[in-house]
């Protein structure tokens, strides 16, 4: 059985187990349940703190995890990521009151409060900053309100929580994050199982950002026709009974889709119909 770690509560959690579930796995309908049996695929999930993941899977007693970049780095554990999941996009930075300071560079003899120590640390030697790190488990944008530190260093999406607390971002990010895979370093890279899992992700991410696309068109049309819809191998041109006419079928990424309805009709296409892909093995 493949023994992998999944996130049991934060916003990794449910888009997670959703990612599983389209994969075809069975996940949990309880969110108590800590452990969850999936005979059929030979799979065994554990619902784990995020944090405790990368510790988990680079001791070796788990196969594979779903964490975060920023937890898995911020761990030191000897985990590797395998690939990217395409959710729980971030940018982890400094922020402070304004005027305190500009970068990094300007943090001597203050304190940072982070929940993410390990990355800080990292961060300020590798700058050769002596600032002190204080840990805290959440909601750190308070922490320079009440005194604790003048810098803080956290997780920013939209950047609104940093805004409404009275703070701005300072510096370039320290680092980009998304949620990803992980397995242990030194885990074989053959390995069927952790193959045949990473296929059925790379199927989800596939089916997510591609739609399918038809339309027909007059032959002499067809090459500039192909040129908007490559597909990720080559598209499919059959003939129409219609003479003079081809039909021809690709795969579109989902976000360019209208534009490139738009740009065919101009060409002549007509019928032109997209539909989504439910599942894929490229
Ligand atoms: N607002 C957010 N947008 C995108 N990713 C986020 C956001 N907040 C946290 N993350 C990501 O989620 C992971 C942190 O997960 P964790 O569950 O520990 O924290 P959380 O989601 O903030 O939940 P908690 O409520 O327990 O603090 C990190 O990888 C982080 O980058
Ligand atoms: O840039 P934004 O879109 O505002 O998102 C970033 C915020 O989201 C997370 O906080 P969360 O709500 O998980 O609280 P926490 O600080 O207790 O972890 C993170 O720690 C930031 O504070
Ligand atoms: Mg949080």
């Amino acid at each position: 059985m493949l023994r992998i770690a999944v996130p049991n509560k934060g916003s990794l959690s449910e888009p997670a187990s959703a990612m599983l579930h389209e994969a075809g796995y069975r996940q949990r309908k309880d969110r108590r349940e800590l452990v969850l049996v999936d005979a059929e695929n030979e799979v065994e999930f554990f619902f784990l703190r995020p944090r405790d993941i990368a510790v988990y899977v680079g001791s070796g007693k788990l196969d594979i995890g779903i964490t975060g970049r920023d937890l898995l780095l911020d761990s030191g554990s000897p985990a590797e990521e395998i690939m990217q999941l395409g959710f729980a996009g971030s940018t982890f930075r400094y922020a402070t009151r304004p005027g305190t300071a500009k970068d990094v560079t300007e943090f001597g003899g203050m304190t940072v409060a982070t929940s993410f120590s390990g990355l800080v640390t990292q961060h300020l030697a590798d700058n050769g900053v002596d600032a002190s790190v204080v840990h805290l488990d959440g909601a750190v944008e308070t922490a320079i309100q009440l005194g604790v530190a003048e810098i803080i260093a956290d997780v920013v999406e939209t950047g609104t929580t940093l805004r409404n607390a009275g703070l701005e971002i300072i510096g370039e990010p320290i680092l980009k994050s998304e949620a990803v895979v992980i397995r242990g370093t030194g885990a074989p890279d053959d390995d069927p199982k952790v193959r045949q899992f990473l296929r059925r992700m790379q199927g989800v991410l596939v089916a997510r950002r591609y739609v399918m696309m038809d339309y027909d068109i007059r032959v002499e049309h067809v090459e500039k026709a192909v040129a908007l819809t490559p597909g990720l191998e080559s598209p499919t041109v059959s003939p129409l009974h219609h003479e003079g006419w081809v039909a021809v079928r690709s795969m579109v990424p989902s976000k360019e889709a209208q534009r490139i309805m738009d740009e065919l009709y101009d060409l002549g296409a007509r019928a032109i119909l997209t539909t989504g892909i439910h599942a894929c093995r490229l």
